[in-house]
């Protein structure tokens, strides 16, 4: 099923909580709304589900109008076909895992055989085999985030919604159950919209992330592409870029980091777009011995702070005063180093990025204080 939105507004009282928004979702893709709290994901979910009731705009799904403002049409919830899954799973403890997942069935009131059958599937697919007559309450975080998954697949919706369906749990089943999500939502063709917060699960289960800041969606591509060309600092920041630094124009091909006379090297920017910084992630910056001694792009500085991680280790570098860079290196180097060192960084020319503070839609926004 294809999702479409057009020009999308959502007012709670005089806030703005989505603002203008349009999207398209593909018939099977799996779509991230991804961004800092507050900035509307989960009203835009709300929205599609049906739960709230926009200012403007049009929803449609496979070309069927769910929600049209001019022409007052508003499909209510339980009338869209689609499946939700929130945070909070609101699994029935008393109950079995069958009655759970029964439960929407048997409130349409249908056959009992066709309803057996359809949760016995539906616990197949989640991975729930055998734990069918188990009462919900005996069910660990992830098994219970799994009966609420079987009880939205059960209904067969076009469109699963699913706002931070993983937050509950811990890091290794959240890991686990982010893979079998995404085989599920492969295996049954589902469009799929979910919400999160956390970068790494919108890069390991989208299709395509859409990257969200006040109301509005500001960058939106295949994860890849948002991971390795995001369009302002912001946006870099968010997705775990660690090191921002404020630049001032050189030339065409070179920047000079605020407060100092030191300039580095850089692939061609847009100069247009008012402040500019030079994002690097530390993960590519080369230290020590691995920085070619004689480049344009080494630099010399003094480490700082050492943090050892055990597989790994972070060097926050001072190149300048005001200037520091964080910087990952190896166990070993971690061994080798000492607080105070000087050490040789390189900053690759194609690793860096310089962008506008803000995406150009973004930054007007942003300066008339509207947010
Ligand atoms: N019921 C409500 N009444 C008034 N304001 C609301 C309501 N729900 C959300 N908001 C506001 O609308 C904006 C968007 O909220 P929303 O919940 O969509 O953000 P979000 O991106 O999903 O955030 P989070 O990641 O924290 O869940 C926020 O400023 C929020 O305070």
């Amino acid at each position: 099923m294809t999702i479409k939105i057009e020009n999308l507004t959502l007012s709670y009282g005089d806030s703005v909580a989505v603002r203008n928004l349009s999207l398209e979702i593909e018939q099977g893709e799996a779509l991230v709304l991804l961004g800092q709290s507050g900035c509307g994901k989960t009203s835009t979910m709300r929205c599609i589900a049906g739960l709230e009731t926009p200012d403007e705009g049009r929803i449609s799904v496979d070309g069927e109008v769910l929600f049209d403002a001019d022409r007052g049409v508003n499909r209510p919830s339980h009338k869209r076909n689609i499946g939700m899954v929130f945070q909070s799973y609101a699994i029935w403890p008393h109950m079995t895992v069958f009655e759970n997942v029964a439960f929407p069935l048997r409130m349409k009131k249908l056959p009992k055989a066709e309803v057996a059958r359809r949760v016995e599937e539906a616990i197949t697919v989640v991975g729930l085999d055998g734990f069918a007559e188990r009462g919900a309450s005996m069910l660990s975080g992830g098994q219970m985030q799994r009966v609420a998954l079987a009880r939205s697949i059960v209904m067969e919706p076009s469109v699963m919604l699913l706002d931070e369906p993983l937050s509950n749990l811990d890091a290794r089943l959240r890991h686990r159950l982010r893979t079998d999500l995404r085989e599920l939502q492969h295996r049954l063709g589902l469009t799929a919209v979910y919400v999160t917060h956390d970068q790494e699960e919108a890069l390991a289960l989208a299709d395509h992330i859409a990257m969200m800041q006040f109301g509005r969606i500001v960058q939106i591509g295949r994860p890849d592409e948002i991971y390795g060309r995001p369009l302002s600092a912001s946006i870099a920041d968010f997705l775990g870029v660690a090191n921002i630094i404020p630049v001032r124009p050189l030339d065409a091909r070179s920047v000079g980091f605020e407060g100092t006379d030191i300039g580095i090297q850089v692939e061609p920017y847009d100069d247009r777009a008012g402040e500019l910084r030079a994002c690097i992630r530390a993960e590519d910056i080369l230290l020590g011995d691995d920085a070619p001694a004689e480049s344009a792009n080494t630099l010399e500085g003094e480490i700082v702070a050492r943090e050892f991680l055990g597989a790994t280790a972070t060097f926050r570098v001072r190149i300048a005063p005001g200037v520091e860079l964080d910087v990952f290196g190896t166990k070993q180097q971690a061994n080798r180093t000492r607080e105070g060192e000087r050490v040789r960084v390189h900053l690759p020319v194609e690793a860096i990025q310089v962008l506008p503070t803000e995406a150009p839609e973004l930054a007007e926004h942003v300066r008339e204080g509207a947010a």
